[in-house]
């Protein structure tokens, strides 16, 4: 593992995949870092601290294919041009992406590997070469309760989801903003005036979000002040692609294709900037008392944390503006539910952008460049 190529490196995925790499030292361990652009061939590199070749071409087949391993936060077109021409082409290097492209390809392993380590190490020794990252809310809900799965106590989840602007791309981060601003102005004056009625400044408000120049662009429609229960293309079953994700990405991760877990729910993006929430309903194959749920949950990762069902603690570190720019896994509001002992209610909270999108891949050449 000498050379490894980096696609993809200046975006959103890739930044957070860069200052990630940086902060632990990674590129010390890389021998010969090369970084790609399909648009940017010829300029500088990054700064990792020591000198990189100007940027290659990240269409130049040749280039690609004398890398040992490549890491492609580029996105799925990229990866459906790229891919299968590198493999046609005999290149039997190790493919890393963040894309969905090529998740469920029987050829591919989904990585998360605080719970799938397993299967990345067989996997390895079987000749697999293709790593994909899975859906950021797959990977954050099994980073959470990935100890239940474990210890076989999951007959069934319903996830509900409240899904930060991040996750529709960097330009929809920068709508949700520019949305929150447009309302601020709306509501003018009157904000800074205690004795105007709110009434009057909802109807201001309101009035903005409805108009037709309120910027809508990438969202569609107004997700400040509002919510989209919709995310990504509809699945010919009624769900959306999002959706059909949660069943078949989890399942995938947990190798129980053959024996699936059901899991479903409804997908929403809300006005938080990168952090997915869920809020779990869980169907445990038995009845097991709440302390020791805890327990399970808790000593699955070194990254999930038991935060306890109280309001004060709840209110405090199980939020969006807790979490965000950390790779902390709280899961609170641990209860059971009216339904019955063995319906677990759960509520979590993780950052999309680490533990959804660049983290596992990190985690990913780590395993690559310890062999
Ligand atoms: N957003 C998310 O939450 C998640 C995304 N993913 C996957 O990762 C892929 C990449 O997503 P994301 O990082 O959001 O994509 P971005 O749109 O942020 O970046 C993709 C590419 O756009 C090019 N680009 C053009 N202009 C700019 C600019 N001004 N600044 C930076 N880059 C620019 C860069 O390529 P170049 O250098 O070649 O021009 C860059 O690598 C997605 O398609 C998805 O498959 C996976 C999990 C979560
Ligand atoms: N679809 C996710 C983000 C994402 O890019 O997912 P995927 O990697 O599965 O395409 C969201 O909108 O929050």
């Amino acid at each position: 593992m000498r050379r490894i190529g980096f696609v993809g490196w200046r975006g959103m995925v890739g930044s957070v995949l860069m200052e990630r790499m940086r902060a632990e030292g990674d590129f010390g361990r890389i021998p010969e870092p090369v970084f790609f652009s399909t648009s940017q061939a010829g300029q500088p590199g990054p700064d990792i601290g020591r000198e990189v070749p100007p940027l290659a071409d990240a269409r130049d087949l040749e280039a690609l294919a004398a890398m040992d391993a490549i890491v492609s936060c580029q996105g799925g077109d990229y990866t459906r041009e790229i891919h299968p021409r590198l493999r046609a082409a005999g290149w039997d290097g190790y493919w890393i992406d963040a894309a969905s492209a090529l998740r469920m390809e029987p050829t591919s392993v989904i990585v998360l590997d605080p719970v799938n380590g397993d299967a990345i190490r067989d996997a390895l020794v079987r000749g697999v070469r293709d790593f994909i990252g899975g859906n950021c809310t797959v990977s954050l809900m099994l980073m959470a309760v990935g100890g239940l799965f474990r210890a076989g106590l999951v007959e069934w989840v319903s996830s509900m989801t409240y899904q930060a602007a991040s996750g529709a791309g960097a330009q929809n981060m920068r709508e949700l903003l520019a949305q929150m601003g447009r309302l601020r102005e709306a509501a003018g004056d009157a904000l800074d005036d205690p004795a105007r009625g709110i009434l009057e400044i909802d109807r201001a408000v309101t009035e903005a979000l409805r108009a037709a120049d309120f910027p809508t662009a990438h969202f569609g429609v107004p997700l400040a002040g509002s919510l989209i229960p919709w995310i990504d293309v509809p699945m010919p079953d009624g769900r959306s692609r999002e959706e059909w994700k949660g069943a078949v990405e989890t399942n995938k991760i947990l190798g129980r294709e053959d024996n699936p877990i059901p899991v479903d729910g409804i997908c929403v993006r809300i006005g938080a900037m990168r952090c997915h929430s869920q809020a779990l309903t869980i169907k445990l194959t038995r009845d097991v008392p709440l302390d020791e749920l805890e327990a399970i949950i808790a000593e699955a990762n070194a990254w999930v944390r038991v935060v306890p069902n109280e309001r004060e603690r709840t209110v405090r570190e199980l939020t969006p503006a807790a979490v965000t720019g950390t790779l902390d896994i709280p899961v609170g509001r641990l209860r059971k539910l009216a339904m019955g002992p063995q319906y677990l209610g759960a509520f979590t909270v993780g950052d999309q952008l680490l533990w959804g999108a660049a983290e596992p891949l990190r985690r990913m050449l780590g395993i690559l460049l310890e062999r």
